[in-house]
């Protein structure tokens, strides 16, 4: 895939796909199978923590903790009373989705601040990007356009022009962390400067809340990845956010296929997540 200024940014393909999802084992527990908690979800947006905590569990998820306000425990608890709201050890974070910088209580900032000092992975969505400069644990930021300038803006650079490409580079270098710029075509960056695009999804995808779904996909792979080697590198970090994206635009594709080809929400994406990886999964004949 030849960008507008002439470069060459890899496709992320379905090979690539297969070397970032982990089979279950025989010798899993849920625990070896990944953790992933999650602080997502508003009194103004409790619906975007019961699509990721739902996309979690169809990415395949040991276990899916949730913290939130009340509304939207008892909503997530509503949706899947599998999931924990107990205080427990995780192995990636999901954080942000659902929630508004601007009224964010100085307790939970707080709680925020020490996740992104930490050792553990964390995806970094939404409302909680504006934090996620000053963090030091490995990170996954998932802006959309509009958030992706903001985050500029708060690192002094300036707004990203048409190439997309070399401002998500610029970004991810200025943060110290991958970058996963949300769009019909996604571009994930590393901070070494490595780029690569995901073109999977459908215009259908444009649609509230499937960008809480894909950070729940995202904190999936991490965690069932981190499972296996605790010290994820950028490199590898950045590939899973690429699956991510990939699986989250097939399954849209498969979500609208069943449907004739029409319109889907975000919970469909997510009902189509365990077929995408089936399929991804499955021996070649
Ligand atoms: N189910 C859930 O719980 C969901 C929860 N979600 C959560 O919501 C949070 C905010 O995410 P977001 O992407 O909407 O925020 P943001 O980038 O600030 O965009 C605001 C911009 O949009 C514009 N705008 C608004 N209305 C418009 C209109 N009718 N037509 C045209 N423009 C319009 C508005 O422009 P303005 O009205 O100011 O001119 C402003 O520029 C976040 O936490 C996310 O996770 C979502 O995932 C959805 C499902
Ligand atoms: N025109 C499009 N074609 C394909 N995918 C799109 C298009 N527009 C948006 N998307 C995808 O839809 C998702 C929207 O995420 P986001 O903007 O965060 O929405 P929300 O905040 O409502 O969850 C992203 O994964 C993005 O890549």
């Amino acid at each position: 895939m030849t960008d507008r200024n002439g470069r060459t940014v890899p496709l992320w393909t379905e090979s690539d796909v297969r070397a970032h999802v982990r089979a279950p084992r025989s010798d899993d527990d849920k625990y070896r199978r990944g953790v992933v908690g999650m602080r997502t979800g508003a009194d103004a947006y409790p619906g975007a923590a019961v699509l990721g905590v739902e996309a979690a569990w169809r990415s395949g998820a040991g276990m899916v903790r949730y913290a939130g306000p009340r509304r939207a425990e008892d909503l997530v608890l509503a949706r899947r009373p599998e999931t924990v709201t107990a205080v427990g050890r995780v192995q990636a974070w999901v954080l942000g989705s659902g929630t508004d910088a601007a009224t964010r209580t100085p307790e939970e900032t707080s709680v925020l601040r020490d996740i992104l000092a930490g050792d553990v992975a964390v995806v970094v969505d939404a409302g909680a990007l504006d934090l996620a400069p000053e963090g030091s644990a490995p990170r996954i930021l998932t802006p959309h356009a509009r958030e992706h300038d903001r985050l500029r803006a708060a690192l002094g650079l300036a707004a990203a022009d048409a190439d997309r490409g070399a401002s998500v580079v610029e970004t991810a270098r200025a943060v110290g962390a991958v970058v996963l710029l949300k769009g019909a075509r996604t571009l994930v960056a590393d901070p070494d400067g490595t780029l690569v695009a995901v073109e999977a999804g459908t215009p259908w995808l444009a649609t509230a809340g499937t960008g809480d779904v894909l950070a729940g996909i995202i904190g999936a792979l991490v965690a069932a990845a981190a499972a296996d080697q605790p010290r994820l590198d950028p490199r590898r970090l950045a590939g899973l956010a690429a699956t991510g994206a990939w699986l989250h635009g097939h399954a849209a594709r498969r979500a609208s296929t069943e449907r004739a080809g029409g319109p889907i929400t975000a919970l469909d994406v997510a009902d189509a997540v365990p077929a995408v990886i089936g399929a991804v999964l499955a021996p070649v004949a």
